[in-house]
């Protein structure tokens, strides 16, 4: 497993070793002694998620609030996406920056988002399987969205925005100037 640091501060992508063979491949897509060993982090995933969606489809940017802040591990098992990360501690000195990297079924990618940034992705494939271990549960209440078009934020989808689908509770969410603190 290769670990690699990106242009947001603790948020990492992993390469995990794969391993190729007649029959197909087989790789360990999380070893926790292994995760903490190369990335010095000490995490608890309690959670793991999993979506499909369809070409188009934009899913963020979500994040969660105060106690129920998440930081997560995500990886496509099927398809491919362009997953985003923007940072939004403000603490951090890389606060309102933003980190793309397509994530696929052939390049078995992974990225570490950090509590208190927010997440998105957008598929690029005609469908796309997309699975994430979380730190802490979900809490419909410490939701929390900035909406993926916000031209100050200036994330470069590689996608006609004409032509994304997007939830309804996704289109209402709040500039980046007015979202709710972490
Ligand atoms: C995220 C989540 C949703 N749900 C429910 C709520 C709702 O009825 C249904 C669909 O939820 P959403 O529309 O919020 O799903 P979705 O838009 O896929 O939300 C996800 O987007 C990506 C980008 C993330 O980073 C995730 O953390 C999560 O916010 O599933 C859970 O029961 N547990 C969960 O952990």
């Amino acid at each position: 497993m290769k670990v690699f640091n990106t242009p947001i501060n603790e948020c990492i992508v992993i390469e995990p070793k794969v391993f190729f063979d007649e029959r197909g491949y087989f790789f360990e897509s999380f070893n926790e002694r292994v995760f903490e060993e190369k990335t010095g982090l000490n995490v608890r995933f309690i959670q793991d998620n999993q979506s499909k969606s369809s070409k188009g489809v934009l899913r963020g940017l979500h994040y969660q609030r105060g106690k129920y802040q998440q930081a997560k591990l995500v990886r496509v098992l099927q398809g491919e996406v362009l997953d985003v990360v923007l940072d939004l501690r403000k603490d951090s000195s890389t606060y309102g920056k933003h980190f793309t990297q397509v994530l696929s079924d052939e390049n078995f990618t992974q990225v570490y988002i950090p509590r208190g940034c927010a997440h998105g992705f957008i598929v690029k494939s005609e469908t796309a399987i997309f699975s994430y271990k979380c730190d802490n549960v979900y809490n419909k209440e410490s939701e929390g969205g900035i909406i993926y078009n916000d031209p100050s934020l200036g994330i470069d989808w590689e996608y006609d925005l004409n032509e994304v689908i997007v939830s309804d509770k996704d289109k209402d969410l709040p500039l980046f100037i007015n979202a709710l603190p972490i």
